[in-house]
């Protein structure tokens, strides 16, 4: 049944050749329970407050909890509902104020218990300075699309507005070049999880220090997102470039996307409640002689884990805006590096 369905498919028929080259067993995405992935309550522990800022001896235990103004760009997008749900829950002001063409009851949109206003893209720059006048502090939150990412850089630029920039794709080396040349603070990361940041970082360090320890390997990548993404994952590019630093030969290009939920389900085992925001990705490697194999695999279902680390990343940066730090422009591993990730 599974091999008929298969056949319907191109890309799943390749899914399926990959892993009959390798012999692999049926592949089992998930041996950890879906729920592990799903929204789940930090520890309060874990969060700096006010209250618990000052130990019984008058010594501060933990640092004061962060507040600062944050816009999230879009919050009728996936993402960006979910950051300005993460945000509003560690204590952060949203800002009542969003972009989208997408077309909303009233112009307004309800999440938690504000209203957020919703302006066409095409007003972003005559509203954003007065928003700015208003909450100096402010951070901006990028979840848009990919063709959105270079023109809304250049405006966070020309303002000089801190960004954090989630979104993947448009021209990655314009994108940093702009925001390098603006001198502006910013986090830009084409992957926000915590954990996958951390396999990343691996992944750098083994390419910077082994460079072509994996010569002459043959690497096959799958990644499998919901319908509507529009770009290769930005995540299985970075990690496809620390392959290469390892020696490998890929084209971004060879990357079988999977954007079919019959194939989803059936081939990749993606849990249907998930089919409208997953992501697996699968890297397998193949030796030259065919004797050894690795293959490195992360499944994420849902979108709690970026959206934390959104605002990980948010409070990252307003702590170096507040201390004035010289670096401006960071990623996601010196967030984690500095122990920034709850
Ligand atoms: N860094 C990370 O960890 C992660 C990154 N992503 C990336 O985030 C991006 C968004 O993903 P997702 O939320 O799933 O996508 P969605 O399609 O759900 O949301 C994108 C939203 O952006 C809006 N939009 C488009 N153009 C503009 C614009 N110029 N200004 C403001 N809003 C705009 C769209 O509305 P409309 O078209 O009506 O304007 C839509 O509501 C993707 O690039 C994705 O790869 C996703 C997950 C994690
Ligand atoms: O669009 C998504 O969903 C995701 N996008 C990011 C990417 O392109 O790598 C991160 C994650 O894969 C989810």
């Amino acid at each position: 049944m599974l091999s008929a369905t298969i056949a319907a498919h191109p890309a799943a028929a390749a899914a399926i050749t990959l892993r009959q080259r390798h012999s692999l067993r049926p592949r089992q995405p998930l041996r950890v329970p879906i729920g592990a992935a799903a929204p789940r309550r930090r520890m309060e522990t874990a969060r700096p407050s006010v209250v618990n800022a000052v130990a019984s001896q008058g010594v501060p235990a933990v640092p004061p909890k962060l507040s600062f103004p944050i816009l999230v760009n879009s919050c009728t997008g996936k993402m960006g509902k979910a950051v300005a749900e993460a945000a509003v829950s560690a204590g952060l002001q949203l800002i009542p104020v969003s972009f989208s063409a997408t077309e909303v009851p009233d112009g307004k949109l309800k999440i938690c218990d504000r209203e957020i206003r919703i302006h066409d893209p095409s007003e972003s720059e005559k509203i954003l300075p007065s928003i700015m006048e208003e909450y100096p502090d402010l951070i901006i939150v990028d979840y848009t699309v990919p063709d959105a990412v270079n023109a809304n850089a250049e405006l966070y630029c020309k303002l000089g507005l801190p960004v954090v920039m989630g979104t993947t794709g448009g021209d990655r080396q314009l994108l940093h070049k702009t925001v390098q040349d603006a001198n502006i603070y910013a986090v830009i990361s084409p992957q926000m999880g915590k954990q996958v940041v951390a396999f990343l970082a691996a992944m750098e360090i083994m390419a910077g220090q082994f460079p072509d320890a994996f010569s002459g390997y043959e690497l096959e990548v799958m990644e499998s997102h919901q319908a509507t993404k529009l770009d290769v994952s930005g995540t299985a590019k970075a990690v496809i470039s620390c392959f290469q630093k390892l020696g490998v030969s890929f084209d971004m290009d060879e990357v079988k996307l999977v954007r079919d939920p019959e194939e989803q389900v059936n081939v990749v085992g993606v849990p249907e409640e998930h089919l409208e925001g997953h992501a697996f990705h699968m890297y397998h490697l193949t030796s030259p002689d065919g004797t050894v194999s690795f293959e490195f695999q992360h499944n994420i279902c849902g979108r709690s884990i970026y959206a934390e680390g959104t605002v990980d990343a948010a409070m990252f940066l307003y702590t170096k805006i507040q201390s004035g730090a010289s670096k401006k422009l960071y990623d996601m591993i010196d967030v984690l590096r500095e122990g920034n990730m709850r």
